[in-house]
């Protein structure tokens, strides 16, 4: 079976798992493009998808009879209309993070699947699909004791002047707070943040670097360094001290050179490049599970406590350095 996917939202991303869906992978078609930028979808039509039906519409997208899967890769604010639309529709959907911009807009996603009683949303925190994450967690679950600590750095090259403080959480740490949640299979139960001096190279609404400290249920520490003008390269680092030993992210591959009295490896610039394969795999494992009507991997309550975690976080920004407490309610059981 052929999985015809429609793709709403068809900017950097959504054009980049576009390609990947119709040159990389097997067994999905993109079939239908919407973006509130028709010159957009035109455009993947023209150099990705040249049999793809443009619809005016992403409702319209998810109606159409001839679409089976749904990808969300519109900006972040339009993700939950799209995701109770392919719901409403029982249709499997792929929703980039954030699953929705506020914790009550993901609680209705997860509600409306609960009621709909099958999986179909699949959130996409590929850091799960990564291949150093992978192996990082094998360590963690079996060969360095119970976790302690954990030190990450997430620093971006440089980001635009419309990027915000809260941005820093919402857009970017969102990624470590789901990553990590997995890697210790835990929960948070509080959240600080430290802000050093401004990086010259930052503007006068974004407050960058900043350290934000999470306390897990089983009381390991975490800190996350979020620096995202750093101008020296697209840099994720993630180290877990253990009962017994520390484990660390693999940095990724890149050729060693010997060369003008210097031993050197190059640092990536972008996150395209830094995770590309585990796009591929995330959106790999997506088509798998729609062809069965179904979802798998990051699941809507996965989204729902990254939303809670990050307006922890986000609030923690205003306390001078005071914890603020993150509550989680009860699972349901759909995501058990
Ligand atoms: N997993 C990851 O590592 C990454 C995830 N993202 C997420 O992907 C989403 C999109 O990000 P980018 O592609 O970088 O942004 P972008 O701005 O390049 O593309 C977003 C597209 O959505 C379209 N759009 C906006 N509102 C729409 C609506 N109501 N209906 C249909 N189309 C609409 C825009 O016209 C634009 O073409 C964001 O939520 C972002 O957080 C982005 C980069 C990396
Ligand atoms: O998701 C991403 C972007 O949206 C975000 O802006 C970057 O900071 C992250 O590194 C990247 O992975």
């Amino acid at each position: 079976m052929t999985v015809r996917i429609g793709v709403v939202g068809t900017g950097a991303i959504g054009r980049d798992h576009a390609r990947r869906i119709n040159k990389v992978l097997g067994g999905a078609k993109v079939v239908a493009l919407s973006d509130v930028n028709r010159a957009s979808a035109e455009a993947v039509r023209n150099d990705i998808a040249p049999d793809a039906e443009i619809f005016a519409t992403g409702e319209e997208l998810i109606a159409s009879p001839d679409v089976d899967a749904v990808l969300v890769t519109s900006w972040g604010a339009t993700h939950e209309q799209y995701v109770l639309a392919a719901i409403a529709a029982g249709k499997p959907c792929f929703c980039e993070k954030p699953l929705a911009t506020t914790a009550e807009g993901a609680k209705r996603i997860v509600d409306t699947e609960v009621a709909h009683g099958r999986r179909l949303v699949q959130v996409g925190f590929m850091r799960r699909y990564d291949a150093g994450y992978v192996a990082l967690k094998q360590a963690v679950d079996s060969r360095i004791g119970a976790p302690i600590m954990v030190h990450a750095a997430h620093r971006n090259p440089t980001v635009p002047e419309q990027y915000v403080t809260p941005m820093a959480i919402h857009d970017t740490m969102i990624h470590e707070i789901d990553v990590l949640r997995w890697l210790l299979d835990d929960d948070y139960v509080s959240a600080r943040v430290l802000f050093p001096r401004s990086a010259a190279r930052s503007h006068a609404r974004l407050k960058d670097p900043q350290i934000v400290i999470l306390e897990t249920a089983k009381g390991t520490i975490i800190d996350v360094e979020i620096f995202v003008n750093c101008h020296y390269g697209y840099d994720i680092q993630c180290q877990v001290v253990g009962e017994d030993g520390i484990a660390s992210l693999p940095e990724p591959m890149s050729v060693q050179t010997r060369l003008g009295a210097k031993l050197q490896n190059d640092i990536l610039t972008d996150w395209k490049d830094r995770f590309i394969a585990s796009y591929d795999v995330e959106l790999q494992d997506f088509i798998h599970a729609a062809a069965k009507g179904t979802a798998s991997g990051p699941n809507a309550w996965d989204g729902y406590v990254a939303a809670i975690t990050s307006d922890a976080c986000v609030a923690a920004q205003e306390t001078d350095g005071a914890a603020v407490e993150i509550k989680l309610p009860t699972r349901p059981a759909l995501y058990q």
